[in-house]
């Protein structure tokens, strides 16, 4: 492909990602790796080179652009060397007009801004994110492991945790084969700590996605115990299978939710946890270094139904802990709503709960939990709190 060529399938694909984006769509790194998987023709170099541009392009931009080319022009404004490729070549885009503005710059979109909570440093939710992986003691001392990993550092707070620089490529080493070592964002692997599961309990990960955090508690509990990793999706729970047997984590059960009828699978298990994690379905505005094309995908009406979901999940969640069990209600999210006010609102429905005071080595206190900010602390954005049941 000539360069010209990479900017104008960076465009083409810039419109599929906002397209997909606006209709609730996949993500802009499936859309990406099925535009390759379709053009044969485009070599590493041009995929690394496309694939770049959608990114630069997608990160500098807040507000879902007007289109893929907007987004490209708004760029080589700020660039003279891709503008000299918007030259009216064979695949390239048509020149740059003069009264071609291009997109405007920006990090936050302006509807959710006033949401975000207060403490949050608004430049730093694109920064780069390093690669964090935690150490599976089921396979592995951290410190044998992290021989493994010259350039790894440690992250104080955290003993199973070692931090890579960005694009470390860990799938092609031993302890990652070994199923000694999971990628796990530091946030995840703090939050996961927070349940403090411990072999022997009774432990349900309500919304366990592929497993990320059920593989940690997996770890925390030594093997021993009963762990349910549960979740609406059907796909999203089959991915834990191979990734609990490469981590030698078998004794994870799966449990598939009908949406909107979860109390019915839950039934037999009212009453019987230690300890429930909540990790909700949520806007994910604590990820925007990983998923910048999610500032897109945000509505006011989308942050309305997951708030109302957020709180369902809470409400059917609190009857399966034991007395003096604890719940851990987690999102990846900064907005108060889903966080701070969320927790708040909880503990105004019911009696019977306390807030736990969660003593880590990153965050910060706000309302009854922990604010996790890229800025402040390097991972993931997340909000998080523990709850205990008294009565
Ligand atoms: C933030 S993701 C979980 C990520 C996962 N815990 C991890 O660490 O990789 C939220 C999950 O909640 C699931 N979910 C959505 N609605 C749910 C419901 N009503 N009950 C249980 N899980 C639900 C989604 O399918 C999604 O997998």
């Amino acid at each position: 492909m000539t360069p010209s060529a990479r900017v104008q399938a960076a465009i083409e694909l810039l419109d599929a990602i906002m397209a997909s984006a606006r209709d609730g769509g996949p993500a802009a790194d499936t859309l990406i790796a099925r535009y390759f998987k379709e053009r044969r023709y485009a070599g590493s170099r041009d995929r690394r080179a496309v694939r770049d541009h959608v990114y630069d392009a997608v990160r500098r931009v807040a507000e879902r652009p007007e289109s893929g080319r907007a987004a490209m022009v708004g760029l080589a404004r700020e660039r003279a060397e891709l503008a000299a490729l918007f030259d009216g070549s064979a695949h390239g885009p048509a020149p740059i007009a003069h009264s071609e503005a291009g997109a405007p710059a920006g990090v936050v979109p302006g509807w959710i801004e006033p949401l975000l909570a207060a403490p949050v440093e608004r430049d730093a939710l694109l920064g780069r994110a390093p690669v964090d992986l935690r150490v599976n003691r089921l396979k592995g001392a951290p410190d044998r492991v992290a021989q493994h990993y010259p350039d790894a550092v440690r992250i104080a707070g955290l003993p199973d945790a070692l931090r890579l620089p960005e694009g470390a490529p860990v799938e092609q080493s031993d302890p990652w084969k070994w199923g000694q070592v999971e990628v796990q964002d530091a946030g995840s692997q703090l939050i996961s700590a927070a349940c403090a599961a411990a072999p022997g309990m009774t432990v349900i990960d309500l919304c366990a996605g592929a497993g990320g955090k059920t593989l940690a508690l997996a770890a925390a509990m030594g093997g021993k115990g009963v762990l349910i990793a549960a979740d609406t999706i059907r796909s999203r729970l089959a991915r834990l299978d191979p990734r609990a047997d490469r981590a030698g984590a078998t004794f994870i059960e799966t449990l598939l939710l009908d949406q909107g009828h979860e109390a019915g699978a839950l039934e037999s298990l009212k009453g019987r946890a230690d300890v429930v994690l909540v990790d909700a379905p949520c806007s994910g505005t604590g990820t925007w270094r990983r998923n910048p094309e999610a500032r897109w995908r945000l509505t006011p009406a989308r942050l309305d139904r997951l708030a109302a979901e957020q709180a369902r999940i809470l409400d059917f969640a609190a009857p399966l802990l034991a007395p003096g069990g604890a719940l851990i209600y987690a999102v990846c999210a900064l907005t108060d709503r889903e966080g701070r006010d969320q927790v708040r609102a909880f503990l105004e429905r019911h009696d019977g709960w306390t807030v736990e005071r969660i003593e880590a080595a990153m965050g910060r206190a706000h309302g009854d939990g922990l604010l996790l900010t890229p800025g402040h602390d390097g991972t993931d954005g997340f909000y998080f709190a523990r709850l205990r049941r008294t009565a």
